[in-house]
């Protein structure tokens, strides 16, 4: 008997999903690299693994492709809610997800969205993004996990996010997730992002939620709603004073089992 997955994505951002209720799996940073490996594994930017705690809601353990850990994932949440409906362990509806950034309110809704209380966004101040010797100016924005949200007239169509953009090291000690974002009109952004631990990835929930913000305070507001067009899709996002929510479809779309023997070896 093999290590049972399921593979998911929300907006395109996609995840290996580990069911493992008992903490048995040692879920080693190569394991992690392998499985997300697109050549030599199943391919994904993250592992959503399962684990139900002792005390509390079902626990989401989120690792970046590179094997590190987040503290956060607002498409992995979704997918993460999503098999837990799926596989019985919750009902549609509302309830709890544990994770590194505290606990989160989900509503899994029956077409196949999401909504997640996401916390609060916190602006903590400004900093800038370095791409191709290009600035762009940002704020940093604490969505649990760290961004720099940089809102451009740049078309973030044309830029060239292969290569980590620079960013200030004693601003972000912990690396950081950097969004490039174009206003398309009052309630609609067009966001890229290149993440942390990964690369460029057609979606981040986290990170939408941060160019929300980083849009908001720039036009001196604290509160304010907009739907983002990311490259897998679109998210809609909602601020308030003290939380904020992220509404998006979470899909699973196969599952199985890793062969042993490649899960022993690596
Ligand atoms: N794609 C995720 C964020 C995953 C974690 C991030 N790369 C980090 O290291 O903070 C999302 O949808 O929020």
């Amino acid at each position: 008997m093999g290590v049972e997955f399921l593979k998911g994505h929300g907006t395109e951002n996609d995840f290996v999903v580990l069911p493992d209720p008992d903490g048995l799996l040692d879920l080693t940073e190569s394991r992690v690299r392998a499985l997300c490996d697109r050549r030599r594994g199943l391919g994904a930017d993250g592992v959503l693994r399962v684990v139900r705690p002792d005390f509390g809601p079902w626990f989401m353990d989120y690792r970046n492709a590179d094997g590190s850990i987040a503290e956060m994932c607002g498409n992995g949440v979704r997918v993460f809610a999503r098999y837990l409906v799926e596989a019985d362990l919750v009902p549609l509806g509302p309830f709890a997800v544990g994770t590194r950034a505290g606990q989160r309110e989900v509503v899994a809704h029956d077409d196949g969205t999401v909504t997640v209380d996401m916390g609060r966004a916190l602006v903590t101040g400004a900093s800038t993004a370095l791409l191709h010797g290009v600035e762009f100016a940002g704020v940093a924005v604490d969505v649990g996990n760290p961004h720099l949200a940089c809102v451009t007239t740049t078309p973030v169509s044309a830029l060239d996010l292969r290569d980590q953009p620079g960013y200030d090291r004693e601003v972000f000690p912990h690396g950081v997730n950097v969004e490039f974002v174009n206003v398309l009109d009052d309630g609609a952004l067009l966001m890229r992002v290149h993440e942390r631990g990964i690369g460029e990835t057609r979606s981040c929930g986290t990170g939408t939620v941060a160019a929300v913000a980083s849009w908001l305070h720039g036009t001196g507001r604290h509160t304010g709603k907009a739907t983002v067009d990311v490259p897998g899709g679109q998210v809609s996002v909602v601020i308030d004073e003290e939380s904020s929510t992220l509404s998006g479809p979470a899909v699973l779309l196969a599952r199985g089992e890793l062969d042993q023997a490649w899960w022993d070896a690596l």
